[in-house]
């Protein structure tokens, strides 16, 4: 794993978007695999200027996002779709029938995962994927426990993911239950992983990911065996592993 080293959020998301345009000018017709959450809103802000300045082109770009809620209509503003409406899709060219993401009618539509795993698979897979991580060092929706042979399919939230991403909710039960998650096999087939770590929460985490062996109770940890794998990470994320003496980072 390459690490990048940078001041600040808004740091991370300058060179995050500069991998991203780098990609699409070296293939127009590169497949991105996107993520939601807090992290990536600042690279797609520096990918909607950059498109505003320069007029980068996406009409040839497909996007496969991560991961979707179960249970919340696309037109809700809590859906990951609504998301990447607002955040990117609606400010660049890209046509919408080439941005996808995963979506279940219910917690027992199996179907669903196999589809979108097929779909990935006809796309000839992901050029490069954008991960954020959860607190507690899961990729997509993929907690810890998962199956590192996991494909797409219906997860289960934990209370602890629930918790965080409360914040976008009105009220804690408002916070759906189950999501479908890329697998972390289906990740893992990415060609290029770009991982974004900002803040004083993910400090703990990226430490964990630094030190600890590649087990299932860390589903990030697969990461370091992945060929082409950049963490783009500040230096609120990076001060608990700094502070540790003679750790592989130093
Ligand atoms: N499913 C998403 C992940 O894809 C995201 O990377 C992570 C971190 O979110 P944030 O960037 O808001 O910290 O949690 C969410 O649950």
């Amino acid at each position: 794993m390459k690490l990048i080293e940078v001041k600040n959020y808004d740091e991370m998301s300058k060179v995050a978007a500069k991998a991203i345009m780098e990609q699409i000018q070296t293939k127009p017709n590169s497949v991105l695999g996107l993520a939601t959450g807090g992290t990536p809103i600042g690279t797609y802000q520096y990918l909607i200027a950059d498109f505003t300045k320069n007029q980068t082109s996406y009409e040839k770009v497909i996007t496969v996002n991560l991961d979707e809620y179960v249970g919340l209509e696309k037109d809700n503003p809590q859906s990951y779709s609504y998301y990447m409406k607002e955040q990117l899709f609606n400010h660049i060219d890209i046509p919408e029938n080439h941005t996808y993401l995963p979506s279940a009618k219910n917690i027992d539509d199996e179907e669903a995962g196999r589809n979108y795993e097929k779909l990935i698979d006809s796309l000839g897979g992901m050029d490069l994927q954008i991960l954020g991580i959860g607190e507690n060092g899961h990729i997509g929706f993929n907690e810890p426990g998962t199956s590192f042979h996991s494909t797409t399919g219906i997860v289960k939230l934990t209370d602890s993911t629930r918790e965080a991403n409360a914040r976008y909710f009105a009220t804690m039960d408002e916070v759906p239950t189950h999501a479908i998650s890329m697998g972390i096999a289906t990740i893992m087939k990415s060609r290029k992983i770009v991982l974004l770590v900002s803040g004083v929460k993910k400090a703990s985490v990226l430490n964990q990911l630094f030190h600890s062996d590649i087990n299932e109770d860390l589903p990030a940890s697969i990461l370091k065996k992945h060929p082409n794998v950049t963490i783009i990470a500040d230096q609120e994320a990076l001060s608990i592993l700094k502070e540790n003496k003679g750790s592989v980072y130093s």
